[in-house]
This record gives structure tokens, C-alpha cells and sequence, in this order.
């Protein structure tokens, strides 16, 4: 309940819409409530007394009230709708907004499945709570409240009866609420299983086809399909029992009316219009209480929801800026001092006491087995990660002191993975320099040897890249990515193994094009292959997180046994070292 307070804020901006609605509806709700007592007065007075003129304008009064109830039904809806769509918006805008800024270590702890869940269905529920609650909740409480004043008013002789309905009425609909809250939120984990999987499966999808796996998949999605029936069916039909329910209590208290009514019109206690008139009572007093439930419903269904936005947005991202953090422009002097790093901090780091030097203009190549850490490295300079021990320093200043979007800004950073937007090929290597001109991004294009495919299409770099990249190769995206981080001129370039897709020919006029226009960025070139950083001014040889061999290539080959071996298998393999 608490997260459904801190959404509270949410509304402040439309409280004036969210007044006006509830207002709105308390005319409304006057108006049907006078209905019945008119009826009545028509009935008891117009009618059995043959009084014509009485019985018209009496029915003129009852559809002056009808129309005036009419309108504030209809303003309430306008007015609930404003506030409840803009409270929705806001807080799906300030949603994406945090899980923009997540670190990655934030990102871990939630699936994707869950996120998307969180955005779409948790947001649409909490609008249509609101919506029910400004639309719905003043009239189910007034509807029931006022039923049961005027009869107490005008027809005293069958509140009795409402003693006995009203209580039972209540306590089955607090039990029901109570379990649809249990209820739904087993239904929303379910469609989180249902999201995730979805979208595990359209990203894999070339692989579950590769592979022959679609009937696997397409198990696998029963299987969550139907857990997510299960539920709904479940949740539904227990929430089912409650209106037939209601309405068996109602028609005992119909019952008891007509008899204890006759009982009385016999004695002339009571006239028939006060039956007729209680009965309306009656089931108002149930349409109120059903409202109201359906609307408690909603809540509880939506408060699951809340907790569930709520948690993403108070997730603070692991790396933030400090006080008064250095905007200063960056040169690119990049060391790492002692740095340890491990993914989970129970388990043995995945970087052991790392240390190196690199000047600015300096190119370092890092190369080692799958898993040595060499993509941990890089990705720490950027702080996509915070090592755990030691420092690592950029132009002298330990990393955390830079602002973000400062030391993000001097690095231009190819990850090992080529993710590409479904933008055309312009947006998304201007991506990486939105104000880039016409001439800096076909000089980008060339330097990663993007420029020969680009302009093979009709529609040059206006081609569109399909979700996923799916219609490029994957050493086209590789060049694209490159393009994107060439197009920032950055102080620190990293390329995490952004060539191993890319043919040999290409592969050495790319690090032509990086000599000759990045003399002097800092370079950082990961890699598996020794033609792709032979030529480095230092290689980090990595082994199982720790640095096994530091040097040019030719000091390296002539007195480092790991990097002996690499050199040794890939010319046995038929590697070349491309001279
Ligand atoms: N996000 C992550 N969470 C947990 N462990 C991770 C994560 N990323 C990498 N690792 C682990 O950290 C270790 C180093 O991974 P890293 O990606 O740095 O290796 P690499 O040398 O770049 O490998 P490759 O040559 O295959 O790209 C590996 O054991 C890997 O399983």
C-alpha cells in the first residue's frame, strides 16, 4: 500500500481534474438517488390520489434531475480519463527514464520479461484503478450510504431488513477484495514469465531455426501460456462467486420486502410505492456495494503493480556522479592501478590486480583466451562497471571523480556485440555524434570499410537497419558499430573485438584508417586474433583475469611463453600475422 502513496505524486500534476471528476459524480449520484423517493411521491400521491397535474410535473422534475445527472456522469468520465491517462503517461515516461539510466549490475536483477511487463500491462493497470476510483468510487459509497439514509428517511418501516442484508453484503465483498489481490499478483508474475519468454524467443530466433528447435519453443511457451490460463481462470472464477452471490442476498432481502411490505400495506402501516420505492433502495445499495468492490478489486489488483514500478523506480543506479564532479575535457592518459572486478562479488574476480599505463595516442591491445577478462577490462573505463579494488585513472583522476556524461563523451566504445537500432544507417552512426556533417560521416564509413556496402544500396545511408540488424551481415554491423564510435573522434576509442566478422583485406585498412585519423585518441583494440594487434604500442596478454605478458609484439614473441603459444596456434591453424 505504501508504493501506491509514493505513486500518489503522479497525480498532483492533474489534481484539479482529479477534484472536478468525483464532483462531477457526487451530481450524478443525487440525482439517481431523488429517482426512486419521486417515483415514490408519484405513486403514493400523484397516482392513488388521480392527481394529474401532480404526476406531470413530478415526471418533469425526474427528467430535469435525469439530464443534469446525465451531464455530470459524462464530465466525470472526461475529467477521470485526463487524470488517469496522464498519470499513466507520466509514469511510464519516468519508468523507461530509470531503466535508461541503469548500470548494468541494476539491469541483472531484473528480467526482461519483468521490465516490459512493468511498462505496459503493471502501467495500464494502475490507470484503470485510477480511472475506476475517479469514475466509480465516489458513487459506489454515496449510492450505498445515501440509499440506506433515505430509507432510513422514508421508509423506516423496512430498514430492518437492510439490517440484515447490508452486513452480509460487506463482509463477502472485504473477503473477496481481500483474495483478488493475492490473486493477481500471481496472475501479473505469470505474464512476466509469458513476456520473457516471448521476448527470448524472437531474439533467438535464427538459432531456435538453425538448431530445429521451434517445437522446444513453442513447448516451452505452452507451458508459460498455460500457467498464465491457470491463474486468470482461477482468479476469475473465484472472483466470479461474488456477484451471484450478492445477488442471492439481494433477492432474499426482495423477498423479505414483499412480505413484511404486505404485511404492513395489510395494516395500513405503509403504502405500496414505499415497497416499490425500497426495492429501487435496495438494489442501489447492491450496485453501490458492487461498485465499490469492483473498484477495491481493481486497487488490489493494482497494488501489486504499484510495488512492482515501484521497486524499478527506486532502483538507484549503481554508478551515478558524485558532488562537483570534473567536466573538464579529457586528454585520454588512461591507468588502471591494482584493479580487481568480479560480476558476483561471492565469487572469485574475473579481473586479478591489473596494471598498465596507456599515453594518450598510445594504441594497447589486449589479447587472451575466451573468458581472460579482456571485454571486463574495457568496459570498465567507460564505467559500464566499477572495479572492486584499485583505482583506475583517466588523465591522472581516479574514474569515479569524471561526470558521466563527460567521460562517456571522450570515449568512443565498439562493443564485442554490434547492436544497431532499427534506424536508417545515418541515425545510428550518428548515434554516436548526433551534430556529425554529411562529410564526417562518410569519413567514418571509410574508416571502417562501411563505406563499399553502404553505397551498394539504392538508398545509400539512408538504408533502413531492420530490428535486430537482421538484414546486414554480421561483419557489416561490425563496420557500422565501428562507424558509430569513429564518428565521435573520441580521446579513448575501444573496439572489443569488433573485427572478428571482418575479412583480412578490410581488417588491415581499417587499422590503416585508425592510424592515420587517430593519432591522438588512446586506442584499445581487444582481440583473439594477433593480426588485429600486433602492431600495438602495448599488448596485455590476459590469462584467467591476471596479466601473464606485457610489451610490444616483438618483445613478446621473443621472451613471453603465453603469447608464444597464441602466435604458434594461429599460424598452425592457419592464422596469419598478417605483415
Ligand atoms: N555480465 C556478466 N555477469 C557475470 N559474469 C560475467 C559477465 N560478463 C562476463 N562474465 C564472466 O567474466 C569472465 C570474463 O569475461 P570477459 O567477457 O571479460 O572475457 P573475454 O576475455 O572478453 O572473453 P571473449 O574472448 O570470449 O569475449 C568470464 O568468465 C565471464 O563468464
Amino acid at each position: 500500500m505504501q508504493s501506491v502513496f509514493k505513486l500518489t505524486k503522479y497525480i498532483k500534476p492533474y489534481l484539479l481534474f482529479a477534484i472536478i471528476a468525483p464532483i462531477m459524480m457526487v451530481i450524478e449520484v443525487s440525482m439517481d438517488l431523488i429517482q426512486p423517493t419521486i417515483m415514490q411521491h408519484i405513486i403514493d400521491n400523484g397516482i392513488a390520489d388521480n392527481d394529474k397535474p401532480y404526476v406531470i410535473k413530478m415526471f418533469i422534475f425526474m427528467v430535469l434531475c435525469a439530464v443534469v445527472g446525465l451531464l455530470g456522469g459524462v464530465g466525470c468520465g472526461i475529467y477521470a480519463s485526463k487524470t488517469a491517462i496522464n498519470f499513466a503517461t507520466d509514469i511510464r515516461q519516468d519508468l523507461y527514464e530509470t531503466i535508461t539510466y541503469f548500470s548494468n549490475s541494476n539491469k541483472d536483477r531484473f528480467t526482461l520479461g519483468k521490465l516490459i511487463t512493468n511498462i505496459t500491462s503493471d502501467v495500464e493497470m494502475l490507470q484503470r484503478a485510477l480511472l475506476m476510483l475517479l469514475k466509480v468510487f465516489v458513487r459506489g459509497p454515496l449510492t450505498f450510504i445515501g440509499a440506506i439514509v433515505i430509507v432510513f428517511i422514508t421508509a423506516r418501516e423496512l430498514f430492518p431488513i437492510l439490517l440484515f442484508v447490508v452486513p452480509i453484503l460487506a463482509l463477502a465483498i472485504f473477503f473477496f477484495t481481500k483474495l483478488s489481490g493475492k490473486l493477481f499478483l500471481k496472475v501479473q508474475e505469470a505474464v512476466d514469465g509469458v513476456n520473457t519468454k516471448v521476448q527470448e524467443n524472437l531474439a533467438g530466433i535464427r538459432v531456435i531455426k538453425a538448431y530445429n528447435r521451434k517445437k522446444h519453443q513453442i513447448d516451452q511457451f505452452t507451458t508459460v501460456n498455460g500457467t498464465l490460463m491457470k491463474r486468470n481462470i482461477h482468479a476469475d472464477q473465484i472472483i466470479g462467486i461474488l456477484m451471484p452471490l450478492t445477488a442471492f442476498v439481494v433477492n432474499i432481502g426482495i423477498i423479505l420486502a414483499l412480505w413484511l411490505g404486505a404485511i404492513k400495506v395489510e395494516n395500513d402501516t405503509i403504502e405500496v410505492g414505499m415497497i416499490l420505492a425500497f426495492i429501487n433502495y435496495l438494489m442501489m445499495i447492491m450496485g453501490g456495494l458492487m461498485s465499490s468492490s469492483n473498484v477495491l478489486m481493481q486497487i488490489a489488483r493494482a497494488i501489486p503493480s504499484a510495488n512492482r514500478i515501484v521497486e524499478v523506480l527506486e532502483e538507484k543506479p549503481e554508478i551515478h556522479n558524485i558532488s562537483n564532479p570534473i567536466i573538464s575535457s579529457i586528454k585520454g592518459e588512461v591507468t588502471f592501478e591494482n584493479v580487481s572486478f568480479a560480476y558476483n562479488k561471492n565469487n572469485e574476480p574475473v579481473l586479478k590486480n591489473i596494471s598498465f599505463r596507456a599515453k594518450p595516442g598510445d594504441t594497447i591491445g589486449i589479447i587472451g583466451m575466451t573468458g581472460s577478462g579482456k571485454s571486463t577490462i574495457v568496459q570498465l573505463i567507460p564505467r559500464l562497471f566499477d572495479a572492486d579494488q584499485g583505482v583506475v585513472r583517466i588523465d591522472g583522476k581516479p574514474i569515479a571523480e569524471y561526470d558521466l556524461s563527460t567521460l562517456r563523451k571522450a570515449i568512443g566504445f565498439a562493443p564485442q556485440k554490434a547492436t544497431l537500432f532499427s534506424k536508417t544507417i545515418e541515425e545510428n552512426v550518428k548515434y554516436g555524434r548526433d551534430e556529425a556533417t554529411l562529410e564526417e560521416l562518410i569519413e567514418a564509413l571509410e574508416s571502417s570499410c562501411a563505406l563499399e556496402f553502404v553505397e551498394k544500396f539504392d538508398d545509400k545511408e539512408q538504408h533502413f537497419i531492420t530490428q535486430g540488424a537482421t538484414n546486414l551481415s554480421g561483419g557489416q554491423k561490425q563496420r557500422l558499430a565501428m562507424a558509430r564510435a569513429f564518428i565521435r573522434k573520441p580521446a579513448i576509442l575501444i573496439l572489443d573485438d569488433t573485427t572478428s566478422a571482418v575479412d583480412s583485406i578490410s581488417e588491415k585498412r581499417i587499422q590503416q584508417a585508425i592510424a592515420n585519423h587517430f593519432k591522438e585518441s588512446t586506442k584499445f583494440i581487444v582481440s583473439s586474433k594477433i593480426s588485429s594487434i600486433r602492431h600495438a604500442d602495448t599488448i596485455l596478454v590476459l590469462d584467467d583475469g591476471c596479466i601473464v605478458g606485457k610489451g610490444t609484439h616483438e618483445q613478446l614473441i621473443a621472451t613471453n611463453e603465453a603469447y608464444q603459444e597464441i602466435v604458434s596456434t594461429q599460424v598452425v591453424r592457419g592464422g596469419t600475422l598478417n605483415e
